[in-house]
């Protein structure tokens, strides 16, 4: 069922439109135009073809205005058979042709995942070299899968757990399970993961003088005592739950990753990242915006756990990304929080996304079979009763801040999900 086109216009936080998404800061340049990232992760209907868009700044921009539908393979499932058939690319998303003085290579250690990925578009379409490192345990090569033959990327199946070598000029590190379900599925991993891989990627760091940024987490407060959380509070976590493997495996990285400073003077930056959504998160991955979509679309009640007041801050992948290349680019090494400061009860969240996939579904003619309910289950243990990023630091030394209301965010990966519904693929 084709849904009749949906022109998106997504407004900031101050009501401006947003059609694209980076900055020109610290001498660095990584402006890219919305419309062009969106190409990439939203089917063809769902996007504002360039001749669409009136704003003037994607005229003026240096990127190459372009129509969308031919970057992404088409995935054609064929309900009788229940199988997919996928097409190759005739053409890759167009990429900035940077000298090679100003072309470096980056190295992205769990690439082909949700953060991974996005973060690997910016850096392709900004004309860098980039290297995807995965293990594909909870990432998807389908994710990158729109770059794979171009000969600026290359994807490599290796886990962090062993060494790495190659020449690069920054590492950023991300590869480990975040969602609770699955970093708690195998907990001694997932702590091997975040000791062993970033002992490993340190130390390439150290041999290459990359310079190295860890994907640390909000995690490493616990359930906070302070609120909201600067990056001086040292946190509240239990070591010996169900969620330490994480926690305190990403404690142990911070540690790791600041002795590398100190002994051995790697250029280190740690981004502190607060919960975070958007389209590529995998449906089955049990966080709380992509459970609450996929439930809302499908008709099925949503599960909030416990009595839905405990808060979250709810940040959209763009707004990290930006955060994360700000930090890399800047000369903050001390850990920065990248987060959103909106802070909503997980029961007043889960009436936000049921009423975002109400109207997406009417803007779309879809008829519902039935009224969505809101019903609870029981809180997992240690879940931390409040978090909110006191993000002062990004604000002074990156001069980020985010940009993206919630309810732009959500409306945008509703409408990812909802196009892969259509497609079968969810
Ligand atoms: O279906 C659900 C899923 C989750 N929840 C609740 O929603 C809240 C958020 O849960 P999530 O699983 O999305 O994320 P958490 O905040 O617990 O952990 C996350 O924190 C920051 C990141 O580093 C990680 O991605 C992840 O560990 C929790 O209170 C959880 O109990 C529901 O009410 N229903």
């Amino acid at each position: 069922m084709a849904a009749a086109p949906t022109p998106i216009k997504t407004l900031d936080k101050e009501g401006r439109e947003i059609t694209s998404v980076g900055f020109d800061r610290f001498g660095f340049d990584c402006e890219v135009s919305l419309d062009v990232l969106r190409s990439l992760y939203l089917r063809p209907h769902y996007i504002v073809s360039a001749n669409d868009i009136d704003a003037a700044p994607l005229a003026n921009s240096q990127h190459v205005a372009f129509g969308s539908a031919e970057y992404q393979s088409k995935s054609i499932f064929h309900p009788d058979t229940k199988s997919i058939s996928y097409t190759t690319l005739s053409r890759f998303a167009p990429v900035k042709l940077l000298p090679p003085s100003v072309r470096k290579r980056i190295l992205v250690t769990g690439g082909a995942g949700f953060v991974g990925s996005h973060l690997v578009d910016r850096l392709m379409i900004l004309g860098h070299e980039v290297t995807v490192v995965d293990n594909f345990f909870t990432g998807s090569k389908t994710t990158v899968s729109h770059w794979i033959g171009h000969p600026n990327f290359e994807m490599v199946r290796h886990d962090v757990v062993e060494p790495f070598m190659i020449e690069c000029d920054q590492i950023y590190h991300l590869a480990c399970p975040a969602s609770p379900p699955h970093y708690q599925f195998n907990a001694v991993k997932t702590i091997k993961t975040s000791f062993m891989g970033t002992l490993n990627m340190l130390g390439l760091a150290k041999r290459t003088k990359a310079r190295f940024l860890i994907s640390s987490t909000s995690e490493i407060y616990g359930d906070p005592e302070v609120h909201p959380q600067t990056e001086d509070y040292w946190g509240h976590v239990n070591p010996i739950g169900p969620r330490a493997c994480y926690d305190e495996g990403k404690r142990v990285a911070e540690t790791l990753t600041y002795g590398f400073q100190r002994q051995d003077g790697v250029d280190v930056r740690v981004a502190r990242i607060f919960n975070t959504y958007g389209p590529r998160m995998n449906p089955a991955d049990g966080r709380v915006v992509s459970n609450f979509i996929v439930q809302a679309l499908k008709g099925e009640d949503m599960t909030v756990y416990g009595d839905g007041k405990q808060t979250r801050s709810f940040q959209y992948i763009h707004d990290l990304v930006d955060g994360m290349i700000a930090l890399m680019n800047s000369d903050e090494s001390r850990p920065v929080n990248i987060g959103n400061g909106d802070e909503f009860t997980i029961g007043e969240f889960a009436e936000l996304v049921r009423e975002i996939v109400e109207k997406v579904q009417d803007e779309d003619g879809v008829k519902r079979t039935r009224s969505v309910k809101i019903i609870y289950e029981p809180i997992p243990t240690d879940d931390p009763q409040r978090r909110r990023p006191d993000t002062t630091r990004a604000k002074e030394s990156l001069k980020w801040q985010p940009r993206w209301t919630v309810r732009m965010g959500l409306e945008e990966m509703v409408r990812y999900y909802k196009a892969k519904m259509e497609e079968g693929s969810l």
